[in-house]
């Protein structure tokens, strides 16, 4: 048996992950061919590993058909219910620093506060007859920090990819999204909200809570982390 690895298969994080383990002594790499996502590690024995999305890892390490995993706090916090009890989290691993934040039209001059978004998602209802559309993916978490900001007159509308677009193309009113520069957002004419963000977020070191060791798997993850110096 050994431990099975879970790191994201492709862009920054994949080489950023990378470079982490590598300059703490284990080697990740990815097969030679590009299109396959099989990858070899060296330095320690027992580790396997496994390239998947970035957005599958913590479903992955939920259903402990991974040991170890890297993603942002993010996902791990939007796709996992309780998340804390289904991952412990190892180490963060100081990049993919991004925040999850709500954004406005930046000709909302008088929208600044979620007090202010609240006003005025409750006009928006008032004149267009249809809740206030905000654009995201993370569901679970825009919707527990609209509920703990007093906001209650909106509707989240699904958006995997290009969120900051859906306003222009007015499928949305509002947008709750990851940023990092910021120009994603400055360029589609949006202004962040003067708030705490939803969640910061960075790439983090996640072990499952659920997945099986064999004896020799125990010496294996020591070993690891050991070698990795948690
Ligand atoms: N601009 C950014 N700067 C830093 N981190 C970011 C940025 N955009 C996204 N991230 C982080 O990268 C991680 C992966 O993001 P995302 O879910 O968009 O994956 P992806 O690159 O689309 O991969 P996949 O589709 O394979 O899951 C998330 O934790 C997210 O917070
Ligand atoms: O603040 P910035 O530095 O401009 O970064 C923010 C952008 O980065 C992410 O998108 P990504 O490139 O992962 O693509 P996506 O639209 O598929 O999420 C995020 O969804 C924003 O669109």
């Amino acid at each position: 048996m050994s431990i099975k690895l879970g790191v994201p298969s492709k862009g920054r994080l994949m080489e950023k992950t990378f470079d982490w383990f590598g300059a703490r002594g284990v080697g990740l790499s990815r097969s030679e061919s590009e299109r396959e996502y099989a990858g070899a590690v060296t330095g320690v024995e027992g580790v396997d590993l496994v390239l998947l999305s970035a957005g599958e890892i913590p479903r992955e390490l939920a259903a402990g058909r991974i040991h170890l995993g890297v993603t942002g706090t993010d996902l791990v916090r939007e796709k996992l219910v309780q998340w804390d009890q289904q991952v412990e989290p190892l180490a963060e691993l100081g990049f993919g620093q991004a925040d999850l934040i709500v954004a406005v039209p930046a000709c909302w001059i008088d929208v600044d506060t979620l007090d202010d978004l609240d006003a005025a998602a409750a006009a928006f209802r008032a004149r267009h007859g249809f809740r206030m559309r905000i654009a995201t993916k993370y569901h679970r978490l825009v919707r527990d920090y609209l509920r703990a900001g007093g906001v209650a007159d909106y509707q989240l509308v699904d958006s995997q990819g290009a969120t900051e677009g859906t306003v222009k193309n007015l499928t949305a009113e509002a947008v709750a999204d990851i940023t990092s520069t910021g120009e994603t957002l400055r360029a589609n004419h949006l202004k962040v909200l003067s708030e705490e963000p939803v969640l910061r977020s960075q790439a983090t070191l996640f072990r499952s809570r659920a997945a099986k060791m064999a004896p020799g798997d125990r010496e294996a993850l020591k070993a690891l982390c050991a070698t990795l110096g948690l």
